[in-house]
């Protein structure tokens, strides 16, 4: 396939002002492209895929058909935000796809890491697949290739497709209006499209979500652990400052159990694990140092507030030797 290439005279889009220019011509584009036929966008609530539905629906409003699968690892209010701005804000076709059951299902007992991914990218696919075979009428397929994606997948690195995989007889023609951006453009263009603060600036979240934050097999109420303590880090670390300067935080929780007390009877709970690193090129990271007072605050909070856990731990490891990700 032929690859885009960024022209060397492109300015870098850095301001209100070229994010405007840029996106009036994008939508010139589209229009163009796209005519009065109809486009299918997987859309996760990330930077990438709601730059591109935002632009879209700009371009050919309710033509543009957004599907949102929840499959059950996505973090504490993210389906929510998704359906309130895409769906109850901004007016568009939003098709919501409440997978959990078969996403936890297929993954009960599956304890090795890249199974699971496997499992996760693949039901994905046919999730997808199956809401676009109901559709008529869909000719184009958007998708929110950056420019990064085109230069790793030149080298080699990574498949480019986001949504590759997809059955040949879903023969669409690709849309892929930030295709030439960096993340820092794609974030400029998003805010100046009036997405909110937390979808623009949102940390990286890896494709198979809370589900590598859950080493092993997954289960429902460690699953709920993983997502209630990253529910808090997350609250305190925007409230004090820290969303936005530090690049990625997050919790896990580990596959076993130590003794503690409670109300001074015995337990037998999770640690949490506190993750929070900082990094250039994810190539290698450092660990942040977060004030200590706030990590006892955040500390009290998990054990008080998160069922099933009697323990806070922080990870001091930096990347290498450590990964970021635990799976
Ligand atoms: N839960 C989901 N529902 C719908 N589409 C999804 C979902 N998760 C991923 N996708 C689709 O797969 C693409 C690649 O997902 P990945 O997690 O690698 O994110 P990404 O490249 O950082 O992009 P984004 O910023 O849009 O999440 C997304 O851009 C989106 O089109």
């Amino acid at each position: 396939m032929e690859q885009a290439k960024r022209p060397e005279t492109m300015e870098r889009i850095t301001t209100s002002e070229l994010a405007k220019a840029f996106i009036e011509e994008q939508v010139a584009e589209l229009r163009k492209q796209i005519g009065d036929k109809k486009v299918l966008l997987a859309l996760s609530g990330g930077v990438d895929s709601s730059v591109v539905a935002a632009l879209l629906i700009k371009a050919v409003g309710q033509q543009l058909v957004c599907v949102h699968v929840n499959h059950g690892l996505l973090r504490k209010g993210e389906p929510e935000q998704v359906i309130k701005v895409f769906r109850d804000e901004m007016k568009a076709n939003l098709i919501y796809v409440d997978a959990t059951e078969r996403f936890l299902g297929k993954l009960a007992g599956v304890s090795d890491p890249e199974t699971k991914r496997k499992i996760i990218g693949g039901e994905f696919i046919e999730v997808f697949a199956e809401e676009a075979k109901k559709l008529e009428g869909i000719e184009f397929l958007a998708q929110g290739t950056i420019y990064p994606d085109i230069l790793e997948s030149e080298q080699g690195i990574k498949a480019h497709h986001n949504v590759g995989g997809l059955p040949p007889e879903l023969n669409f023609e690709l849309v892929e209006p930030v295709k030439l951006l960096y993340k820092d453009e794609v974030r400029v263009v998003g805010k100046e499209l009036g997405l909110p603060d937390n979808m623009v600036y949102r940390q990286p979240f890896p494709g198979p979500g809370l589900g590598v934050r859950c080493p092993g097999a997954i289960t429902r109420d460690r699953l709920e652990a993983v997502r209630e303590s990253d529910a808090i880090l997350r609250e305190e670390f925007a409230k004090n400052g820290l969303e936005g300067k530090v690049w990625q935080y997050f919790t896990v929780v580990p596959d076993f159990k130590s003794t503690g007390i409670r109300d001074g009877k015995r337990t037998f709970d999770w640690p949490v694990i506190i993750r929070a690193v900082n990094t250039k090129d994810a190539i290698t990271a450092t660990v942040e140092n977060v004030p200590y007072e706030l990590m006892q605050h955040i500390t009290d909070r998990i054990v008080h507030e998160v069922k099933g856990v009697n323990r806070v731990l922080y990870d001091f490891t930096p990347k290498p030797t450590a990964t970021i990700e635990y799976e």
